[in-house]
């Protein structure tokens, strides 16, 4: 079986968007001083989507988000070439080719996002192949389904409608989930009242008995993040997650020592490489990759392995079939992301729009089953009007 053709579309949503509050969220541009509106930069309204195509018809689909139109521009005039009339079940030779023919200027960011969905769609076209999904060619079957967390919950300083879509989540009976915090340094010391009167009201509203974790989308400072570990530690959160740029290593390492509530990253971060360091020093109680980000699924089930000798659990950014199979076909991994399908907001529900298969959680679990063939998902045309594609 050879690679034939592959077919990189990037889609943009052009159909209605919510419009986001103030305070819904924390990001990476908190702190500066901001002459116009800057959640802009957090939010993203397109999608690249893959076709790798064979010589035996099979057609794998991989994706990737963040910048599409750049990774198409990477996968048309770099990869392709790389990849066109190679066996797609040479996946580790292909990723080396991909990634050291790049490596002048690829390594992290949109270049190994790229190459991500191209590896995806390698691992979909050899699970169609065997007729198997592709958590069996990974290493099986770890658990009956996978427990999920609900993970929306964006800040409101409207807690009453912050508090009722919890109160959903307890309904569908979710036992773990994740809210977003909505102010930072710049906000003193009533933006900081805002984050505690929040986090304390939801986990008054939910009991001790759900997982709860607080997304700070890197919005924090290392001082900031200091001074609110200690107050927020008694609500027994699971983990706060990215309180600071993905760059400040140490800064994670100094907070992952302070011991009082455990610190997650690694949404931004890349390659086998980059979590042996993040590993090593001791940065991260949770791992966070996006099998679409950092190099596909052949690297995700490396750092699988370095986390289970490392023993910290791998909890993967956003869900979705790329990473469902990744956490079913692995112990290290006991939990993962679901994003609620809702309205276009920030981004994360379009995969929804633009993807069929994603199985939905019934009392808080996904199932997986046996009979999917590759990832298990299709493009979906229902809302093909929606999107501005570019071929
Ligand atoms: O961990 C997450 O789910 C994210 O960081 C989201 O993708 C982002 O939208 C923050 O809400
Ligand atoms: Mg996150």
């Amino acid at each position: 079986m050879k690679i034939t053709a592959v077919r990189a579309k990037v889609y943009e949503w052009k159909g209605e968007v919510d419009k986001p509050r103030p305070h819904f969220s924390g990001s990476a541009m908190d702190i500066l001083y901001a002459k116009a509106e800057t959640m802009a930069t957090f939010r993203f309204h397109g999608w690249l989507v893959v076709e790798v195509e064979t010589s035996d018809g099979i057609v794998g689909i991989g994706n990737c988000a963040l910048a599409p139109r750049i990774a198409k521009e990477i996968i048309d005039t770099y990869l392709t070439p790389q990849i066109i009339g190679e066996d797609p079940y040479d996946n580790e030779y292909l990723w080396q080719k991909m990634y050291r023919s790049t490596i002048a200027w690829g390594r992290k960011g949109i270049g190994m996002a790229a190459i991500s969905a191209i590896d995806i769609a390698l691992w979909d076209i050899k699970g169609k192949k065997e007729h198997k999904p592709v958590f069996k060619l990974l290493g099986g079957r770890t658990k009956e389904k996978l427990w999920c967390y609900a993970s929306k919950l964006y800040a409101n300083d409207d807690l009453d409608a912050f508090l009722a879509e919890a109160k959903t989540y307890i309904e569908q009976g979710f036992t773990a989930m994740k809210m977003r915090i909505g102010y930072g340094p710049k906000d003193g010391p009533y933006g900081m009242r805002k984050n505690i009167e929040q986090i304390k009201a939801l986990r008054e509203l939910t009991g001790p008995d759900i997982d709860l974790m607080v997304e700070c989308y890197m919005g924090w400072t290392l001082e900031y993040a200091k001074r609110m570990l200690p107050i927020l530690a008694e609500y027994n959160l699971r983990w706060i997650e990215e309180p600071v740029i993905p760059d400040d290593i140490d800064g994670y390492a100094e907070l992952k020592a302070m011991n009082l509530i455990p610190i997650a990253g690694g949404e931004h971060e890349f390659t086998l490489f980059g979590f042996k360091d993040l590993l090593e020093r001791k940065a991260i109680d949770v791992i966070q990759y996006d099998t679409n980000r950092v190099g596909g699924i052949t690297i995700a089930q490396k750092i699988n392995h370095l986390a289970e000798a490392f023993q910290v659990p791998v909890i993967p950014h956003s869900g979705m079939m790329h990473n469902y199979h990744v956490c079913m076909a692995t112990t290290a991994s006991p939990i993962s992301e679901f994003f609620p399908v809702y309205n276009v907001e920030v981004g994360n529900e379009l995969f929804y729009y633009i993807f069929k298969g994603d199985p939905l959680p019934k009392n808080g679990y996904l199932e997986l089953s046996d009979d999917i063939e590759g990832l298990g998902i299709t493009l979906n045309t229902d809302y093909i009007d929606k999107f501005n594609i570019i071929e």
